[in-house]
């Protein structure tokens, strides 16, 4: 019998098994198999072979969120709340065993939403199956880190700590640095403002640490020996972070009004059902996700099927998102919307549009 379907089997047990004084032990004792069977499934296999069970789920839809959080702070309750994906929820800890797709509707987008076990302390270093959660908050465009707002701010931090020591850099834009390496000609080292933080020996220094003589350095702006590195290593994934504190049902309001104060941070319970509509609206903000919709000519617009992008795409991507030959057969395109000064507006492939456009394309 595999792991999976001992767990089951326990779990089948525990639902079986009326919670009452008499029961207090038999239940004590499954719940602390359960939870030796999950320990072990978080280690990393011997045999290298624990590579699906879970983790290699295809990236699907218009957007990927990586849930993030330590166990039962309510991912899996946001999950069943928010996609149609079940994802069993339970009283104790680590309930969620794979990484369950679950897939938020939301304006039309299919946002992909990851549940990922519970991180333990020192998964960066290898320790259980953080590792593979931290390799799938990497291929996201967002992590959407849960916290419980009843436990203190330290586990914030924690999570913070794992997901930088294995390269992810959250709501911070990567360095302003450029930095080339050379065949020869030793370290050029420039800088277009004053430097506080680093000088030229230090540079050269974290350089050699790397075994790397000949570069060329050019710092844009105040930036850290720790920027520099990452820089070097250039391995670093610079991704959004949304911080939902869950349960404030549990606390008073005041405390609920300070942690809504604080920078990318969103209130909710899951459970009461409280925010999750603004919850919604700020994921969909943070992903920088856009709707455009077409128009044959002489119809109304197709506001039942628009297309969902991205801030800042233009007419080119428009006309790739719906077919690859387009582009290069398009006349012009008219758009009605906020991106053009009269509408309908004549533009070219160049043309930015905008969240809630009609675009109606031309061909030559
Ligand atoms: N008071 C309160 N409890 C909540 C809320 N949301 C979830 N819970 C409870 O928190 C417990 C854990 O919820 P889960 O959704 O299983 O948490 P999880 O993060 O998926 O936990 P793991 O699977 O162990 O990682 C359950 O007993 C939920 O009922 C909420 O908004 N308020």
């Amino acid at each position: 019998m595999g792991i999976l379907e001992k767990i089951s089997e326990i779990e089948k047990e525990i639902a079986r098994t009326q919670k009452n004084k008499a029961t207090e032990y038999h239940l004590g004792l499954l719940k602390a198999k359960l939870a030796k069977y999950r320990s072990q499934l978080l280690e990393p296999s011997k045999k290298g072979g624990d590579k699906g069970e879970g983790f290699d789920v295809l990236k699907s839809g218009d957007a990927r969120v990586a849930l993030i959080g330590f166990p039962s702070v309510g991912k899996s309750t946001l999950l069943s709340t928010l996609t149609h994906t079940h994802s069993e929820a339970a009283s104790y800890e680590f309930t969620t065993l794979t990484c369950i797709p679950g897939v938020i509707e939301y304006r039309g987008a299919n946002i992909q939403l990851l549940d990922l076990p519970g991180i333990i302390e020192g998964a960066a270093q290898g320790k259980g199956r953080g590792r593979q959660v931290i390799a799938v908050a990497r291929t996201a465009d967002l992590v959407l880190m849960m916290l419980d707002a009843t436990k203190p701010y330290v586990h914030r931090q924690l999570l913070e700590k794992e997901l930088e020591s294995v390269g992810i850099r959250l709501n911070k834009p990567k360095p302003n640095i450029y930095f080339k390496v050379k065949k020869g000609g030793g370290l050029s080292f420039n800088s277009t403002c004053q430097l506080t933080k680093v000088d030229e020996k230090l540079v050269q220094m974290i350089l050699h640490e790397y075994k790397i003589f000949n570069a060329e350095v050019l710092f844009r702006e105040d930036a850290t020996a720790d920027d520099l590195i990452d820089v070097i290593l250039a391995n670093r994934v610079y991704l959004p972070c949304l911080y939902v504190y869950n349960k404030i049902d549990q606390i008073s309001i005041q405390e609920v009004d300070r942690i809504a104060r604080q920078p990318h941070s969103v209130v909710v319970s899951c459970n009461m059902k409280l925010n999750l509509d603004f919850l919604l609206e700020t994921l969909w903000e943070y992903l920088s996700l856009i709707r455009v919709y077409t128009k044959k000519p002489g119809q109304p617009p197709d506001f039942d099927d628009g297309l969902i992008l991205r801030k800042g795409v233009t007419i080119e991507h428009v006309c790739h998102s719906i077919h690859r030959t387009l582009a290069a057969a398009l006349k012009y395109a008219l758009v009605w919307g906020t991106s053009t000064k009269y509408s309908p507006q004549r533009v070219g492939l160049g043309h930015t549009v905008q969240d809630e456009d009609v675009v109606q394309l031309i061909k030559k």
